[in-house]
């Protein structure tokens, strides 16, 4: 793929060009380490570092332009400076056009919420690949292209890697693109160009406040989503918007569009919605009321969470005027999300879950399923992300208490921050909470992960439940100097094994 730079700067308002616009864009990237011969390199002024001081790194890799928000004094042969106001707005005004438009040649299916996007978008790719269609997928695990699996930095990946993976999806005959949309992605636009069909809210709760600072904006990122959508006149698709009306935020989403809305939910009135659920530890199971009469459905995934899982993806397959009777039968076949409530079996006497809650609200909805089930004790081994929202350490703290017999606080991905440090944020949680228990249940805190899941196991009795939460489908641990391996499944199956 390649574009002449006049156009691309013809996309642009108000620009200044330094050298010659007459050159041929083999590539773009706001990388410099990715660049390669014939690119324009965009300076992008990061959190961490400014792109602006990798302008000769890029051009010794060969870039032929860069586009730049600040003064760049030199003049180098053969370099074109493109300067303007924001080279973040102008990267987003490029990069659809680059890849020629490939949001508008799929079906893309946004999800957003705080929790349940990730296993949202498998529900609805396995309802779409039963219905016939080619579907990709992009988001916190992997990105999915037909048969190739690639690896994912973000759950949203910026602007020129998502419209370059849209392409790609484009190339390999895809019909469908089913993504998770993060709130990061939408306050940074790094969704421009994507053109939703379908957006699908799940639920909005505590995380991320580093980022957004307050509530307020966090639910404005969200509803960025359904005021994109537009309204039906203005398109020539259909367009809707699937909205978990359960959630306090839910009529926000509904009032930031002018599109068809499918509401679902349990305890509000809406038009999809969950009765006669019944919880239990091999799987949920409920009748969909809506205007189609009652339906039963027999799932293999379970928690009361997964019923709204299971309500989002049925709303956004009939939007998109997909069969009941191609729906359900993909539902109740489904297995499973990698990391998302997945048992570790190795033989052992009790139950261990590993699950990917990280929030104060994915915390609690797993322990509460896992109670529901417990016939002994449960037990938790969780931390908090360092370099994240510091002000759900306590809440999750507390969450654990209140619904844990047993707790037990380790470090989850510490990043630059002490491990230590994270870990006292949520012991102030736990010790408050232990008090209003009267001291009745027993916390740990252990740094070391390995040393905490160990610890746990060691305490389990027979018919316990060992829920290892934060972590999920990640094979890794960040530490502050280095990345290691661990996995959370693995190293509880090697204990399991030492055990014996
Ligand atoms: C806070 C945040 O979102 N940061 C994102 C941001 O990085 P940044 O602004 O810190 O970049 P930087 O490291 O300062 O670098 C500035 C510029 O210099 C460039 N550079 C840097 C070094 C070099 O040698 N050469 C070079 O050109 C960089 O490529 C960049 O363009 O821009 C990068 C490129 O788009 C993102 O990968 C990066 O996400 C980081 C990795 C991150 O951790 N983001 C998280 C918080 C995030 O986005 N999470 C959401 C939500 C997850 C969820 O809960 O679902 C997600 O969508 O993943
Ligand atoms: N609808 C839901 N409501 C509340 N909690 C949920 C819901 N769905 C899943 N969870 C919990 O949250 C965890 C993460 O779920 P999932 O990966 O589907 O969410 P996500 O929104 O993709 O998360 P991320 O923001 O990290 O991408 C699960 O492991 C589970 O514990
Ligand atoms: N998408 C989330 C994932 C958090 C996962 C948890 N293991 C952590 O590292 O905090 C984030 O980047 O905040
Ligand atoms: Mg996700």
């Amino acid at each position: 793929m390649s574009k002449q730079l006049q156009k691309l700067i013809e996309l642009l308002p108000d620009v200044t060009v330094t050298g010659s616009p007459d050159r041929i864009i083999e590539s773009i990237t706001y990388d410099s380490r990715r660049v390669t011969p014939g690119a324009l390199f965009i300076c992008l002024t990061g959190n961490k570092v400014d792109g602006h001081n990798y302008i000769i790194d890029a051009y010794d890799k060969g870039a032929v332009a860069v586009l730049v928000e600040k003064n760049f004094p030199q003049t180098i042969e053969g370099l074109t400076v493109i300067k303007v106001a924001s080279t973040r707005a102008a990267m987003q005004q490029i990069a659809p056009y680059f890849f020629d438009y490939p949001g508008r040649k799929l079906r893309i299916i946004g999800i957003t919420g705080t929790n349940g996007k990730t296993t949202t978008t498998y529900l609805i790719r396995q309802i779409l690949m039963q219905a016939g269609y080619k579907v990709g997928l992009i988001g916190t695990i992997q990105t999915i292209i037909g048969e190739q699996v690639l690896p994912v930095k973000n759950t949203t990946p910026d602007v020129i890697d998502l419209q370059s993976i849209l392409a790609d999806m484009v190339t390999q005959g895809m019909d469908y693109a089913v993504m998770e949309v993060s709130s990061h992605a939408l306050a940074l636009n790094r969704v421009a160009g994507c053109e939703f069909d379908v957006g699908v809210f799940t639920n909005i709760t505590q995380d991320h406040l580093d980022f957004h600072e307050n509530f307020d904006n966090y639910i404005e990122a969200k509803a960025k989503l359904f005021r994109s959508l537009g309204s039906p006149d203005s398109s020539k698709y259909r367009k809707t918007a699937v909205i978990n009306l359960d959630d306090a935020a839910g009529e926000i989403m509904l009032k930031s569009t002018a599109c068809s809305v499918i509401s679902y939910g349990v305890e509000h009135p809406a038009e999809l919605m969950a009765r006669e659920i019944k919880v239990k530890a091999n799987g949920a199971s409920f009748e969909i009321a809506g205007s189609h009469g009652r339906i039963p459905l027999n799932l293999k995934i379970t928690g009361m969470f997964n019923v709204y899982n299971v309500l989002g993806a049925i709303g956004a397959a009939v939007a998109e005027g997909i069969d009941k009777a191609i729906i359900m039968p993909a539902l109740e076949s489904f297995e499973s999300v990698p990391g998302r409530f997945e048992l570790v079996q190795a033989g052992q006497p009790y139950t261990v879950i590993v699950d990917y809650a990280h929030t104060p609200d994915g915390l609690e909805n797993v322990l509460k399923t896992a109670k529901q089930f417990a016939r002994n004790k449960v037990l938790v081994v969780f931390g908090c992300g360092g370099d994240r929202d510091r002000t759900k350490r306590p809440i999750m703290g507390k969450t654990a208490v209140k619904y844990a017999d047993i707790i037990i606080a380790t470090s989850d991905n510490p990043r630059t921050e002490n491990p230590e440090d994270i870990l006292k944020d949520v012991e102030v949680g736990i010790k408050e909470a232990m008090a209003s228990f009267g001291d009745t249940k027993q916390y740990e805190i252990i740094v070391d992960r390995r040393q905490a899941i160990q610890y746990a196991l060691k305490l389990a009795r027979e018919q316990d439940i060992i829920l290892i939460a934060g972590k999920g489908h990640e094979t890794y641990q960040i530490l502050k100097d280095r990345t290691i391996d661990f996995d959370d499944r693995e190293i509880a199956r090697e204990i399991i094994g030492e055990m014996r």
